[in-house]
């Protein structure tokens, strides 16, 4: 870690999910630096998507302070986290969350819509939206086809290419390569270190597989930084 005040903080947090198995999580202390890039390890079920969630503010936690670029997301509105979120972070969720009936380029032009800093630092959208594709190695001439008419993995590109438009400061990934083989996984890796790297975003990446470690700054396991208990209701 580095002496920069952290972009993203949690601070004795505590979440629990309701429902039919009761999952409650705390998580004492995690922090993340500006521009590191660090791995979140954990088994299926360790509660890594749930963090995710609560960075993103997309849920609340019951007790505790979730600080995003010095922002406390639970002093901000339902309405204000969704805009703080669509400025500050790119999301790569775990079922990539496309339109499926918009083409490639609305998809990856769509979080600028509601982003005016993000969207100011494009200068042409459809442009810089070929150049991600480019980049992450996706053929331009799918920019015009609807979005479920591509392969999965083509999917994960286009969502990482809206994750990354408008060099939002922080892009958290959620296994943004399980629909990838191994080699292409590499490859794209590095495509996505290579974007995250020229606009020195915080990269937080969520994954079950510890071979991934050597590329990022940092390896945290969830057991580490999280308490979790499982009880029936
Ligand atoms: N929307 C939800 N509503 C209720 N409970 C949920 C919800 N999402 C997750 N959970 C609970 O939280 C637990 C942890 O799930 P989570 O998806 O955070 O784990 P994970 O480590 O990301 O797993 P995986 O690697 O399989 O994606 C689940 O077992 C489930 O009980």
């Amino acid at each position: 870690m580095n002496e920069k005040a952290p972009i993203l903080e949690l601070q004795d947090v505590r979440f629990r999910w309701p429902g039919r198995v009761v999952f409650e999580m705390s998580v004492p202390d995690f922090s993340v630096a500006p521009g590191e890039t660090v791995l979140l390890l954990g088994e299926s079920g360790s509660g890594k998507s749930t963090l995710l969630s609560l960075i993103c503010g997309t849920v609340l936690a019951q007790a505790g302070r979730v600080s995003v670029a010095g922002t406390a997301l639970d002093e901000l509105s339902g309405g204000k986290r969704d805009r703080f979120r669509g400025e500050h972070v790119g999301v790569v969720f775990q079922q990539f969350n496309l339109l499926p009936f918009g083409s490639v380029l609305e998809n990856i032009r769509l979080p600028l819509r509601f982003a005016p800093e993000r969207r100011a630092r494009v200068a042409d959208e459809a442009q810089e939206a070929a150049r991600l594709c480019n980049a992450l190695g996706l053929p331009e001439a799918v920019l015009g086809s609807r979005a479920a008419a591509l392969s999965v993995g083509q999917q994960q590109r286009v969502a990482v290419a809206r994750a990354l438009i408008g060099q939002p400061p922080i892009l958290l990934a959620d296994e943004p390569t399980s629909a990838l083989d191994e080699e292409s996984q590499s490859a794209f890796l590095d495509l996505m270190f290579k974007q995250v790297r020229a606009s020195g975003a915080t990269l937080l990446m969520v994954s079950h597989d510890p071979r991934l470690s050597t590329r990022f700054d940092r390896v945290v396991r969830m057991s580490d930084i999280a308490h979790v208990e499982r009880q029936a209701a």
